[in-house]
Formats: C-alpha cells, structure tokens, sequence
C-alpha cells in the first residue's frame, strides 16, 4: 500500500480524495509510507532489517503502514519511533503494543485482542459455562491475552481449570485437559499452532458436541486446510474438530447501509476491492482476507491525520533549496524531526471518520475502538461445561405391581377360606384326619407368605414412599417370607413325620405324637427363624439404598445413571446363606419323609403327594427365580416378577393341592356320614380322641400296602 503524498502537497488538494483513489491507483507516483506488512512475512528479524533498509536507503519515508503480525510489529515498533515515524497496523493486535511508553507513535486500526475477552466471556456467560481452561502458544502475545482473559473470568466467577502453554506437540498438555475434564477451552496462538493443537484434539476425541473451543477469529481463510508438516491429519479429520470451535474476532466489516467516508456500502467497496484484485496482474498472489478493510481505513487514517496536520506544520520554518525560508511542508519531515512527529501523532488523536470497517478513532493507547464479531457454533447444541449427570430410579412396572397385589390379595382370601372350612369342619372325619390343628397353622404360614410379596415389591415400588417406609417393608417383607414358610412346610413335614413315625416305629399300641409336640418342633424351628432374622437385623441391619444399575450417555453428552432402589445389608450374602441353608435342611427333612411315606395310602391322613409335589415346585422355582432375579438385577420389573410369581405359585399350588380334595369330600358329604360308614366297613374308625387316631393309624398300617421295607424289616 502506498499513498502518493507528493500530490497532495504540491496540487493543494485534499488528501483524502487522493486517498480515495488509492485502490486504483496503485502504482502511484510516490511511495513516501512504508509498507511492512507483506514483506516482513510476521518475521521479526526481517521486518527490523527491511526498516533499517528503508530508512538508511532511498527516498524518505513519513509514516510506517504495517505490520501485519504483532510479533513482527512489535519489534519494529519498539524502534520506529527513534527515527520518528508515525507506524500504523491495521491488523497486530498484541495487548503489548498499547504500551506508549515502549512504542510511543504507534496506532491501529485493529483491536487489541483483550476486547476478544470481553465477547468471550459474554459468550461463556450466555451458555453458563463455569468450568474453562485456557491454551496459548508460549509467546508474549498470547500470554498477555490469557491473563487478561484469566483475571476477567475470576470477575464473572468463572473457574479457571487449566491455562497451559503448548507448542507444536500439545498432546501433553491435551492430556492434562482431560483429566481435569475440560470441555471448554479458550485458545488463544497464531494458526500454525492451532493447526497441530486441533490435529492432536481429533486424535485424542476432543471435538464434537461435547467440546467447545475458543479460537481467534482473525486467522486466515481456510487456514486449517493449509499444508502443514507438523500435522498428519486429514481435512476431514481437521473439520470435524473445527465443528467444535467458536472465533471472536474484531468485526471488520462497517454497518449495512451505512456509507464510508468515500461514499460507498461496505459492499460496494468490497465489491471494488475484489474487481481490482481480480482484474489486476499484479495483484495475482493477494489472498483476500478479511484485514483490507482495515487496511485501508489505515491508509485513510494516515491521510487525515496529515491532512489535519498541514496547518500546525505550516507553523515552522524552513530554508528552501534557494536559500529563503518558507514554511514546512508535509515532505519536509526527516528522521529528526520530532516536533512534526509529535504534530502527526497529535492529529492522529483527533481522526475521527466512518469507515469501512465501521467508525474509526484512536483511544489513549492508539488503539482502535471497535466491534466484536463472533463467528459459527457448527455443533448442534452448546456444550456444557462439566459431565452433566441426571439420575433416574427404575422402579417395579406400575401394572406388575398392581397385578401382584391383586394376585396376593386373593391368595390370602383363598387361603382364608381354606382356613374357615378347615376350622368349620374340624369335627368332619376326613379333615380330623389330616390333623386339623396343623392344617389351621399351614394356612396361617401361607397367609403370611403372601402377605409378604407386597412389603418385598414396595422397596422398588413405583409409587411415592420414602426411604424409612421403603426399608421397613423390605424387613418386613423377609420376616413373613421366612416365618411363613416355615409354618406352613414346618408343620406340612411335621404331620408326615408323624405318619412316617406311625408306620415305621410305632408299635401297635404305642401312642402317636400328639398335636401339641408337632407344633413344638414347629415353634423351634420358627423360633431358628427369629433368631436368625433378629441377629441379622441387630448386627447388620437392612437398609434401602439406590443401586447403580447403568450408564446412558445421550447426544449432548450427559450421561444418564439409571439407579433401583435396593434393600440390602453388609454381610447379606453370609445372612442369606444361612436362612437358605434352613430352609434347605427343612426341604431336604420333607423330602425324606415325602419319601419315606409314599406308598401309604391311607386318603387324607398322608400328604406326602402334594409334598413331593411342593418341593419340587420350591426347588425348581427357587432355581430358576434366584438365577433369573440375579440375571435381571438391572431390571427390576423383570427381577420382582421372577420373585412374586414363584412365591404365589409354590404357596397356591401347595395349599390347592392339600385342601381342594379336603373340600370335595366335604361338598360330596358334608356331615362326614359316608367317609365314617366308608372308613368303618373298612375298620378305620373315626374318633375325636388322639387314642381314636393312634387306632385309625394302627389299621391303616395293618391296610396300607406299605413298601417301607427297610424300616418294616
Ligand atoms: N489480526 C491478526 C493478529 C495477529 C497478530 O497480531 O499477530
């Protein structure tokens, strides 16, 4: 860029209008500004050596337009001003180069990148991001950058995780990031730098919705497809990243409709400027890029400012080539002349016009006053800043619950009516014989098992309980289980050991075990369960707590942590054991006596039948039930339906099968008239006394077709 200053001195004209015509004049006759900018390639040594160059050879240069990179910038700033040269950039935003003591004469028309800042924590604020780390190349740049950046998210509460400098091997420094979980990460590095950062972010997964990354937004088109030897990724892999990113950036494009100081649109000068460069040879390597607008508010800026300088200027005194004074001239500046230096830098101060790139003037720092742009969330929802957890407890399907309910219900009215007829017809011959006192306590066992499917369902329950009530019913819940079983096969096996002692030691009048022993060994073996479950409950008591059954993660990155609520103790497996090892014994004692008595037949007095029949259905639904509930543990629907079902089957099955034929004797003969005629043409007499019954027993050994040969024998 070059402003052909000679022709506004000596035609009298006004600057700005040859200004104006800068961009189609390039080749303008004089080239009194140097430019540093595409020459010095942001390299600082270079730029310094090309100054030198400038000022000690050739024609005399006013002003230095330039440079580009702050890097270089800075380094030919910190010397311009010695040789009083005014140095305006249109494009180094270094929050160093608003230091005037170090670079005195040195203006912008770009922002200093701490305003990229301010829209960064605009934008962390408006997504509530409270959890960000920061990355920048290790240049004096980009570090006052961060700091800044860092001290502002201290003044908006916003926690700092990391800041970390990388070079051109950040993977490091990635790895750092992830282990403190950052997702949103301000970067602030020139674009080679940027380029390796996000080629190893593909490589480590640190892209897509989860990820939010901060760029600057001033690097150049495309400039991630840029060939570049420190990365090995493809475009494609390099977009997928660049989804995840979002620029800041100074806006340097002027408000729509609104007309710069040479009367055009921002488009209608865009426009003009990409005809020139496409119609021109010359112009042939210019890439556009968003700074031309910058660029030539610069060159407007340096042209008012000497435009308005003209006068205070004029103030001075010279000696022309003939030997008379006359008044200075903007051409008479020299590399000495610090009082017209301090007269241009002081009009600087008071430019003040529209330009393309927006309204233009300079604050105390000779900084540009500007706008923010910020520039593409590709992703399709903001990240957050942390791993969101939202948790969910599964609990029993409403309509399981409500079934097994329902089905408990009327198990326990079943078992009720049993219980009735069995009390109502306690005198009736067939039922006297099955031992009605300990039918009434089989009964009650299986009411108390049923009544324990509910209480077992409530600590998953779908319905609102709290937690106490959730624990109770799960204590509960165990105790009836347990107690329950145990009456009702306790005494179902204690009436078959007194069978199985009838007919293999009894002698014929030897009295038969009384009802009031069969329920002794019932008590103590309830009494097993009591203590058992009372040690259990003051040792290592039962608790409802929520169990972790699975992780979903959903597209925008929470994570779902399904929970069930589970009743459960310390040493449950060891108390388990126990209780099963019980029950177990108690099993295996039935199933010897089921055995044992199989083959006497001697109706309503053995059930060693619906015994087999019970404990198989125990066994095989304990197995089955337990391994499925194990299997589903994630399901709890699945899990209490394998638990209810088989404790409502067994228990029905069993008291079915032992009282549906009770009843059908009853409902055929309910005075008991025929079984008595039927059982004494047989010599079975019925009687209410336990002597009746050691006789009846005594027959029916004598009838029965007994195969008890080892015992017989
Ligand atoms: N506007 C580009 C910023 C780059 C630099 O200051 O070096």
């Amino acid at each position: 860029m070059v402003i052909p200053v000679s022709s506004l001195i000596e035609g009298n004209e006004s600057i700005v209008a040859d200004i104006a015509n800068y961009t189609e004049t390039p080749s303008a006759k004089m080239l009194p500004i140097i430019r540093m900018s595409a020459l010095s390639g942001c390299n600082p040594g270079w730029a310094s050596y090309l100054l030198c160059e400038h000022v000690f050879n050739g024609q005399q240069k006013i002003m230095v337009l330039g440079g580009g990179c702050s890097v270089a910038t800075a380094q030919i700033a910190a010397f311009s001003h010695l040789f009083n040269l005014i140095q305006v950039s249109y494009s180094a935003a270094s929050p160093q180069l608003s230091n005037k003591s170090e670079y005195p004469l040195f203006l912008r028309t770009q922002q200093s990148d701490l305003a990229q800042n301010i829209g960064r924590i605009a934008i962390l604020k408006h997504f509530g991001w409270k959890r960000v780390a920061t990355l920048y190349q290790n240049e004096k740049f980009f570090v006052m950058v961060i700091d800044d950046m860092i001290v502002k998210m201290r003044e908006n509460d916003i926690n700092l995780l990391a800041s970390l400098s990388f070079n051109y091997h950040p993977s490091a420094d990635l790895d750092i990031l992830k282990e403190e979980d950052a997702r949103i990460i301000v970067v602030h590095s020139y674009e080679d730098h940027a380029r390796a950062l996000f080629c190893e972010a593909y490589r480590q997964g640190m892209y897509g919705a989860t990820y939010a990354w901060l760029i600057p937004g001033w690097y150049s088109d495309d400039w991630w497809k840029t060939e570049d030897s420190h990365i090995n990724c493809t475009l494609d892999e390099m977009k997928k990243v660049l989804e995840s990113v979002i620029e800041t950036v100074q806006d340097s494009k002027g408000p729509d409709n609104v007309t710069n100081i040479n009367g055009e649109t921002y488009a209608e000068y865009e426009e003009r400027y990409l005809n020139i460069l496409s119609s021109r040879p010359e112009y042939k390597w210019v890439i556009p890029h968003m700074w031309h607008g910058l660029g030539y508010d610069a060159v407007w800026s340096m042209a008012l400012a000497l435009n308005a300088s003209i006068d205070e200027v004029a103030l001075g005194r010279t000696n022309d080539s003939h030997g008379s004074v006359r008044s200075k001239r903007l051409d008479d500046f020299t590399y000495t002349d610090s009082v017209m230096a301090s007269i241009f830098r002081k009009s600087f101060y008071n430019v003040s016009f529209q330009g393309t790139s927006g309204r233009v003037w300079f604050n105390e720092h000779g900084d540009r006053i500007g706008r923010m742009a910020i520039y593409q969330i590709l992703g399709d929802a903001p990240p957050v800043d942390e791993q969101r957890w939202t948790y969910e407890v599964i609990s029993i399907n409403e309509t399981l619950s409500i079934t097994v309910s329902i089905l408990a219900c009327l198990g326990i009215v079943m078992a009720a009516v049993f219980l009735g007829i069995n009390i109502i017809y306690r005198d009736h011959g067939f039922i006297k014989l099955s031992s009605p006192r300990m039918n009434n306590i089989i009964l009650s066992g299986a009411i108390l098992v049923y009544l324990s499917i509910m209480p077992l369902g409530m600590t998953q329950s779908p319905f609102e309980l709290s937690e106490y009530m959730r624990t109770i019913s799960c204590i509960v819940g165990k105790w009836l289980l347990s107690v329950g079983f145990t009456l009702s096969f306790g005494s179902m096996f204690a009436k078959t050991w007194r069978v199985h002692r009838i007919f293999t030691n009894m002698k014929p009048n030897t009295t038969a075990m009384q009802d009031s022993l069969l329920v002794l060994f019932v008590c103590i073996l309830s009494i097993f369960d009591i203590v058992l479950l009372t040690s259990w409950q003051v040792i290592d008591p039962c608790h409802v707590f929520r169990k972790e059954l699975h992780i979903n993660i959903a597209q925008d990155n929470t994570k779902t942590l399904y929970q069930t609520n589970s009743c459960s103790s310390q040493y449950v497996w060891y108390w388990l054991g126990a209780l099963y090892g019980l029950k177990g014994l108690l099993l295996l004692f039935g199933c010897f006596l089921a055995h044992e008595t199989r083959n006497i037949q001697v109706e309503g007095l053995n059930d060693s039948r619906q015994i087999g029949v019970s404990v198989y259905n125990i066994m095989v639904s304990c197995l089955v039930g337990v391994t499925l509930t194990l299997a589903l543990e994630n399901n709890p629907t699945l899990s209490f339906a394998f638990t209810s079902f088989p404790i409502f089957l067994c228990t029905s099955i069993t008291i079915v099968m032992m009282f549906i034929p009770k009843i059908r004797v009853i409902v055929k003969d309910p005075k008991g008239g025929d079984y008595l005629r039927k059982r004494t043409r047989e010599g079975l007499t019925v009687s209410s006394t336990m002597s009746d019954l050691n006789q009846q027993c005594a027959i029916a050994k004598s009838e029965s077709k007994t195969t008890l040969h080892t015992n017989m024998e």
